[in-house]
Protein backbone atom coordinates (compact mmCIF):
# COMPACT_ATOMS: atom_id res chain seq x y z
CA UNK A 1 0.00 0.00 0.00
CA UNK A 2 0.54 3.80 0.11
CA UNK A 3 2.70 5.28 3.27
CA UNK A 4 0.01 6.93 5.94
CA UNK A 5 -2.46 9.76 4.44
CA UNK A 6 -0.99 9.53 0.54
CA UNK A 7 -3.99 8.69 -1.77
CA UNK A 8 -4.53 8.02 -5.24
CA UNK A 9 -6.32 10.03 -7.04
CA UNK A 10 -7.10 10.16 -11.31
CA UNK A 11 -5.68 13.12 -12.96
CA UNK A 12 -8.81 14.49 -15.07
CA UNK A 13 -6.60 15.30 -17.96
CA UNK A 14 -4.51 12.67 -18.08
CA UNK A 15 -6.95 10.03 -17.30
CA UNK A 16 -3.69 8.04 -15.13
CA UNK A 17 -3.43 8.07 -11.46
CA UNK A 18 -1.28 10.09 -9.66
CA UNK A 19 -0.45 10.43 -6.01
CA UNK A 20 -2.03 12.83 -3.83
CA UNK A 21 -1.11 13.67 0.15
CA UNK A 22 -4.28 15.99 1.27
CA UNK A 23 -2.30 17.23 4.78
CA UNK A 24 0.40 19.02 2.19
CA UNK A 25 -1.69 19.34 -0.91
CA UNK A 26 1.24 17.79 -2.38
CA UNK A 27 0.69 15.62 -6.08
CA UNK A 28 3.37 13.53 -8.27
CA UNK A 29 3.40 11.36 -10.78
CA UNK A 30 5.55 8.57 -9.39
CA UNK A 31 4.78 6.55 -6.10
CA UNK A 32 5.80 8.27 -2.92
CA UNK A 33 9.30 6.95 -1.28
CA UNK A 34 7.85 3.78 1.37
CA UNK A 35 5.49 2.43 -1.35
CA UNK A 36 5.10 -1.30 -0.94
CA UNK A 37 5.50 -1.61 -5.07
CA UNK A 38 4.48 -5.00 -5.94
CA UNK A 39 1.32 -4.67 -3.94
CA UNK A 40 0.22 -1.36 -5.11
CA UNK A 41 0.70 -2.70 -8.87
CA UNK A 42 -1.44 -4.71 -8.00
CA UNK A 43 -4.05 -2.50 -6.42
CA UNK A 44 -3.82 0.12 -9.24
CA UNK A 45 -4.39 -2.96 -11.73
CA UNK A 46 -7.46 -3.93 -10.63
CA UNK A 47 -8.39 -0.31 -10.17
CA UNK A 48 -7.59 0.73 -13.25
CA UNK A 49 -7.42 -1.87 -15.76
CA UNK A 50 -11.28 -3.28 -15.27
CA UNK A 51 -12.45 0.11 -16.72
CA UNK A 52 -9.85 0.24 -19.89
CA UNK A 53 -9.57 4.17 -19.64
CA UNK A 54 -8.57 4.96 -16.35
CA UNK A 55 -10.91 8.01 -15.86
CA UNK A 56 -13.74 7.24 -13.05
CA UNK A 57 -16.96 7.33 -15.90
CA UNK A 58 -16.09 3.74 -17.14
CA UNK A 59 -15.06 2.81 -14.28
CA UNK A 60 -17.64 -0.54 -13.73
CA UNK A 61 -20.84 1.16 -12.17
CA UNK A 62 -21.56 -1.28 -9.52
CA UNK A 63 -17.87 -1.45 -7.74
CA UNK A 64 -18.72 -1.49 -4.48
CA UNK A 65 -16.68 -1.40 -0.92
CA UNK A 66 -17.01 -1.44 2.19
CA UNK A 67 -15.37 1.03 5.02
CA UNK A 68 -15.90 1.83 8.75
CA UNK A 69 -15.52 5.32 10.01
CA UNK A 70 -15.78 7.60 13.08
CA UNK A 71 -17.31 10.95 12.52
CA UNK A 72 -16.92 13.77 15.38
CA UNK A 73 -18.99 16.82 14.56
CA UNK A 74 -18.54 20.46 15.20
CA UNK A 75 -20.77 23.20 15.13
CA UNK A 76 -20.83 24.18 11.75
CA UNK A 77 -21.98 20.41 10.93
CA UNK A 78 -24.87 19.95 8.12
CA UNK A 79 -26.86 18.35 11.04
CA UNK A 80 -24.84 19.29 14.79
CA UNK A 81 -26.84 16.49 17.21
CA UNK A 82 -26.04 13.13 17.41
CA UNK A 83 -27.06 9.93 19.97
CA UNK A 84 -24.19 11.17 21.40
CA UNK A 85 -25.21 15.08 21.84
CA UNK A 86 -28.24 17.00 21.15
CA UNK A 87 -26.65 19.78 20.38
CA UNK A 88 -22.92 19.46 19.38
CA UNK A 89 -21.17 23.16 19.85
CA UNK A 90 -17.35 22.33 19.85
CA UNK A 91 -15.85 24.39 17.08
CA UNK A 92 -14.43 22.37 13.85
CA UNK A 93 -10.59 23.36 15.31
CA UNK A 94 -11.61 21.38 18.31
CA UNK A 95 -13.16 18.36 16.81
CA UNK A 96 -9.51 18.25 14.19
CA UNK A 97 -7.49 17.95 17.41
CA UNK A 98 -9.90 15.45 18.93
CA UNK A 99 -9.59 13.34 15.74
CA UNK A 100 -5.85 14.00 15.20
CA UNK A 101 -5.63 12.50 19.08
CA UNK A 102 -7.60 9.10 17.91
CA UNK A 103 -5.74 8.91 14.81
CA UNK A 104 -2.23 8.49 16.66
CA UNK A 105 -3.87 6.46 19.35
CA UNK A 106 -5.28 3.90 16.61
CA UNK A 107 -1.71 3.97 14.22
CA UNK A 108 -0.31 3.44 17.35
CA UNK A 109 -1.99 0.32 17.59
CA UNK A 110 -3.61 0.93 20.82
CA UNK A 111 -7.48 0.91 20.07
CA UNK A 112 -9.11 0.65 17.11
CA UNK A 113 -11.24 2.41 14.56
CA UNK A 114 -13.99 0.54 15.58
CA UNK A 115 -13.70 0.12 19.24
CA UNK A 116 -13.13 4.06 19.23
CA UNK A 117 -16.17 5.00 16.71
CA UNK A 118 -18.19 2.69 19.66
CA UNK A 119 -18.28 5.32 22.28
CA UNK A 120 -16.83 8.06 20.08
CA UNK A 121 -18.61 8.77 16.38
CA UNK A 122 -21.40 11.22 16.40
CA UNK A 123 -22.75 8.82 13.92
CA UNK A 124 -25.58 6.36 14.19
CA UNK A 125 -23.18 3.71 13.16
CA UNK A 126 -21.44 3.91 16.16
CA UNK A 127 -23.36 0.98 17.45
CA UNK A 128 -21.69 -0.93 14.74
CA UNK A 129 -18.35 0.11 15.15
CA UNK A 130 -18.58 2.63 12.45
CA UNK A 131 -19.12 0.02 10.05
CA UNK A 132 -21.13 1.69 7.13
CA UNK A 133 -21.49 -1.74 5.07
CA UNK A 134 -21.20 -1.85 1.58
CA UNK A 135 -21.30 1.27 -0.75
CA UNK A 136 -20.84 2.52 -4.06
CA UNK A 137 -20.12 5.55 -6.54
CA UNK A 138 -23.19 8.30 -5.57
CA UNK A 139 -23.65 7.11 -2.18
CA UNK A 140 -21.62 9.23 0.09
CA UNK A 141 -20.74 13.09 0.03
CA UNK A 142 -17.86 13.45 -2.36
CA UNK A 143 -15.20 14.04 0.06
CA UNK A 144 -16.01 10.75 1.81
CA UNK A 145 -16.23 8.47 -1.32
CA UNK A 146 -12.92 9.98 -2.98
CA UNK A 147 -10.84 9.20 0.03
CA UNK A 148 -12.82 5.86 0.49
CA UNK A 149 -12.50 4.24 -2.65
CA UNK A 150 -8.69 5.72 -2.95
CA UNK A 151 -7.77 3.13 0.50
CA UNK A 152 -6.68 -0.27 0.09
CA UNK A 153 -8.30 -2.85 1.82
CA UNK A 154 -7.12 -2.45 5.46
CA UNK A 155 -5.90 1.30 5.14
CA UNK A 156 -6.97 4.51 7.11
CA UNK A 157 -7.46 7.89 5.45
CA UNK A 158 -6.28 10.83 7.15
CA UNK A 159 -8.74 13.39 8.73
CA UNK A 160 -11.28 13.69 5.77
CA UNK A 161 -13.47 16.78 5.81
CA UNK A 162 -17.52 16.48 4.76
CA UNK A 163 -20.52 18.41 5.42
CA UNK A 164 -21.05 16.56 8.06
CA UNK A 165 -18.30 16.66 10.57
CA UNK A 166 -14.90 15.46 10.16
CA UNK A 167 -14.09 11.67 9.39
CA UNK A 168 -11.43 9.48 10.15
CA UNK A 169 -12.30 6.14 7.73
CA UNK A 170 -10.77 2.68 7.47
CA UNK A 171 -11.79 0.44 3.98
CA UNK A 172 -12.53 -2.74 5.19
CA UNK A 173 -13.09 -4.49 1.71
N1 LIG B 1 -25.20 3.46 3.23
C1 LIG B 1 -25.78 4.57 2.77
N2 LIG B 1 -25.84 4.83 1.48
N3 LIG B 1 -26.35 5.40 3.70
C2 LIG B 1 -26.75 6.77 3.37
C3 LIG B 1 -25.55 7.66 3.60
C4 LIG B 1 -25.90 9.10 3.26
C5 LIG B 1 -24.59 9.86 2.99
N4 LIG B 1 -23.86 10.06 4.24
C6 LIG B 1 -22.57 10.50 4.14
O1 LIG B 1 -22.05 10.80 3.09
C7 LIG B 1 -21.78 10.61 5.44
C8 LIG B 1 -20.52 9.74 5.33
C9 LIG B 1 -20.86 8.44 6.01
C10 LIG B 1 -22.00 8.73 6.99
C11 LIG B 1 -22.49 10.08 6.63
C12 LIG B 1 -23.40 10.89 7.27
C13 LIG B 1 -24.33 10.55 8.37
C14 LIG B 1 -24.02 11.27 9.69
O2 LIG B 1 -23.94 12.64 9.42
P1 LIG B 1 -25.26 13.56 9.18
O3 LIG B 1 -26.10 12.89 8.10
O4 LIG B 1 -25.99 13.67 10.52
O5 LIG B 1 -24.68 14.86 8.72
N5 LIG B 1 -24.55 9.19 8.63
C15 LIG B 1 -25.35 8.52 7.80
O6 LIG B 1 -25.71 8.92 6.70
C16 LIG B 1 -25.79 7.16 8.30
N6 LIG B 1 -27.10 6.83 7.75
C17 LIG B 1 -24.76 6.15 7.85
C18 LIG B 1 -25.11 4.75 8.29
C19 LIG B 1 -25.48 4.51 9.62
C20 LIG B 1 -25.76 3.21 10.02
C21 LIG B 1 -25.69 2.15 9.10
C22 LIG B 1 -25.32 2.42 7.77
C23 LIG B 1 -25.02 3.74 7.36
C24 LIG B 1 -24.90 11.18 2.34
N7 LIG B 1 -24.90 11.17 1.01
O7 LIG B 1 -25.07 12.17 3.02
Amino acid sequence: GLPPNWEIRVSKTRGIPYYFHPQTQESRWESPPGTDSEKLKAYIAAKFSSSGASDQSSKPQGEKIRAAHLLVKHEGSRRPSSWKDAEITRTKEEARSILQGYEERIRGGSVTLAELAKTESDCSSARKGGDLGYFGRGDMQKEFEDASFALLPGEMSGIVETASGLHLIERIS
